[in-house]
């Protein structure tokens, strides 16, 4: 069964606690065709998208965006910004220690920010 970059950025992320299990490899790979920019880190706990901007301030610009929607969603990412235009973005459930849908969600929804 595969996920859809719709179906995720229709959702709206819920409260994570403790005991919700992190995604299986199984479910990764089914959200992972939902935003296939996006690759699971080495540790398998996160996922990263890399983006290389025009210059400082494009990069600071869509950075604001993302702060915003992490702020809406209550979920947020860890944010990389090196040599002034190239950013990463990472994410994960801290509360779990690993992947949940919130962070597909935030992803889905990151995706479609303008940049
Ligand atoms: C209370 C608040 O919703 C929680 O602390 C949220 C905040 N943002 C979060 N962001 C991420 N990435 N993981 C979390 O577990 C998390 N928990």
């Amino acid at each position: 069964m595969s996920v859809s970059a719709a179906e995720l950025t229709a959702k709206k992320c819920t409260a994570c606690e403790g005991d919700t299990p992190a995604f299986t490899k199984d479910q990764i790979t089914e959200h992972l065709t939902a935003v296939p920019e996006w690759k699971l880190t080495e540790d398998g706990k996160s996922i990263r998208r890399k983006y290389k901007f025009k210059d400082f301030v494009t990069a600071m610009a869509f950075l604001q965006k993302v702060a915003v929607l992490a702020e809406e969603e209550e979920h947020h990412p860890d944010l990389h910004l090196t040599g002034y235009k190239n950013v990463a973005i990472e994410l994960s459930t801290h509360a779990i220690g690993g992947l949940s849908a919130n962070d597909f969600i935030v992803a889905a929804k990151i995706d479609k920010l303008p940049v």
